[in-house]
């Protein structure tokens, strides 16, 4: 009765967490408040100690919960051998793509970390990062092997994808999580220790298959929204109203998804999960053609963006070279402080090579890097500002933002269809009907003269 299961049956497991980010720091503070004793390993030292001093970097986890995970026993440290005494490791290190091939470095060495100081009785694995299908069988349990456990006997070894989702409605351990384990005693003691923080856990057959979930899971999603970018541009063209034709499709009771066009996909998911399997398409001389097309139209949609700037300018009279924008919103989606992989950086670089000058306003974000410059863009929208320019760029829907700010505005291009009708300036959305009309005709209120 010492395996590892029986002892997080009995609650007298140590669970170690690593990496501390946005998916550990939350699985440390439940596995804490379930009663477990609680290691937390990351290699930023800044976070340990902003931990240890009870301050939260995570936006869905307050002070408070740190503090009582803190006060619980939760020990963040950035001494491996801290690990020493753990029984179940959760691994959420970070994952992405480096020139569109898998980076699965973090996972490497956070695998070596808890082999080298894992204690010499059976232990429990657990990968949460987000990888590509197979690299637990490729990657982790080689490492494992590779510094002194033995995979499926003294290490057994399970996969876990998170799905957490910062700023999301849903609370943790609503979300189902899928348990994947190449053999029904790692399955199973994977799936013990995750019904201690959620409601449901989904065994799948193997590490791969839930590997392979999770990223089918985003790929979808990516696509999907690729979907609804290339049916905006094309409605564009057609002169009919592209989110309406969408929100009435999402009438219908069985087999439609709603998704909304928008200026880009960013984040350190979407855009990088499909981007695992189109790697391993390639590795086999395969391409996904639609998963690489997907991606190519979302990535297209910046540009889309400046050009259509541009092209309401133009029929302004004003050119954008020496015009001056106001953007609302940096980060990648609404609510988050997140600016990884956020289409607005790539539009705003694109605004500024071709000319134009732009001014940030985003309440999440304290400071981004543009083409190298640290930017501290304003946090709220200023009317003055409003009024100088010469159009505001809305491309991020922030529940803070307040629109009535910007009725004074001459030109609004706003890439969300969230500024109402009597917004009174001109209004230009993407994926509208009426771009046909606007492109073609000067906007009454346009003033002749050259931009401000
Ligand atoms: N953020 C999300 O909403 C989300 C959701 C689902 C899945 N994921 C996946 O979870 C994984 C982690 O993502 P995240 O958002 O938590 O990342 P993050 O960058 O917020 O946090 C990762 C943490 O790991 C630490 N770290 C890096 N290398 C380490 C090492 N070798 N040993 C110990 N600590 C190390 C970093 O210092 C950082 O604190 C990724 O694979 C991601 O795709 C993220
Ligand atoms: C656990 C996990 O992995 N969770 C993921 C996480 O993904 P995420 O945090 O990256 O957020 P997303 O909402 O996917 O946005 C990504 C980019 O796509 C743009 N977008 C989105 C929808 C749309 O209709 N049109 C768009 O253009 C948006 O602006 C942004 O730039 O949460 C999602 C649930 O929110 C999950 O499903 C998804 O698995």
């Amino acid at each position: 009765m010492n395996g590892v299961r029986d002892r997080i049956i009995r609650a007298d497991a140590t669970v170690a967490v690593v990496g501390l980010g946005y998916v550990g720091l939350p699985l440390a503070c439940h596995f804490s408040e379930a009663g477990f004793d609680v290691v937390g390993f990351d290699i930023d030292l800044d976070r340990v100690e902003q931990l240890r001093d009870g301050t939260s970097y995570v936006e869905d986890i307050d002070d408070e919960t740190v503090q009582q995970a803190i006060d619980q026993g939760f020990e963040p440290t950035t001494y491996a051998n801290a690990l020493e005494e753990s029984d179940a490791f959760l691994v959420a290190v970070p994952t992405g793509v480096e020139q569109s091939e898998p980076d699965m470095s973090a996972v490497r060495k956070a695998t070596k970390s808890v082999a080298e100081n894992a204690p010499d009785r059976e232990v429990l694995f657990v990968g949460c990062s987000t990888v590509y299908p197979g690299a637990t069988e490729e990657i982790i349990r080689p490492t494992l092997r590779e510094n002194g456990r033995r995979p499926g006997e003294d290490t057994l070894v399970a996969f876990a994808p998170e799905r957490i989702n910062p700023g999301g409605s849903y609370d943790f351990e609503e979300i189902p999580i899928v348990v994947g384990g190449d053999s029904d005693e790692e399955r199973d003691a994977a799936t013990t220790l995750l019904e201690a923080v959620v409601e449901e856990t989904v065994p799948v057959e193997s590490t791969g298959a839930a590997e392979l979930t999770k990223v089918v899971e985003n790929t979808y999603r990516m696509v999907n929204i690729a979907l609804v970018n290339e049916v905006a541009k094309h409605a564009e063209e057609i002169g009919i109203d592209a989110r309406g034709a969408i929100e009435a499709a999402g009438t219908k009771p069985f087999g439609f998804q709603a998704f909304s066009p928008g200026p880009g996909v960013g984040g350190h998911c979407i855009p990088v999960d499909p981007q695992f399997l189109t790697w391993q398409g390639r590795q086999d001389g395969r391409k996904l053609d639609l998963v690489e097309q997907a991606h190519a139209i979302n990535e297209s949609m910046p540009n889309h963006v400046v050009d259509s700037v541009e092209t309401a300018l133009a029929a302004r009279g004003q050119s954008l070279d020496g015009s001056s924008l106001l953007v609302l919103g940096v980060s990648y989606k609404p609510n988050v402080g997140d600016v990884r992989n956020s289409p607005a950086l790539d539009i705003t670089n694109s605004l500024s090579s071709r000319g134009a000058t732009t001014k940030l306003v985003d309440p999440q974000v304290d400071r981004v890097t543009i083409d190298g410059a640290t930017i501290e863009p304003d946090n709220q929208i200023d009317p003055e500002t409003v009024q100088e320019v010469d159009t505001v760029l809305l491309l991020v829907d922030h529940d803070t933002f307040e629109y009535e700010t910007i009725s004074g505005a001459e030109l609004v291009v706003d890439t969300q269809a969230v500024i109402p009708d009597e917004f009174g300036g001109a209004v230009v959305r993407l994926g509208d009907g009426r771009t046909t009309e606007w492109r073609s005709e000067q906007v009454s209120t346009a003033p002749q003269t050259s931009s401000k």
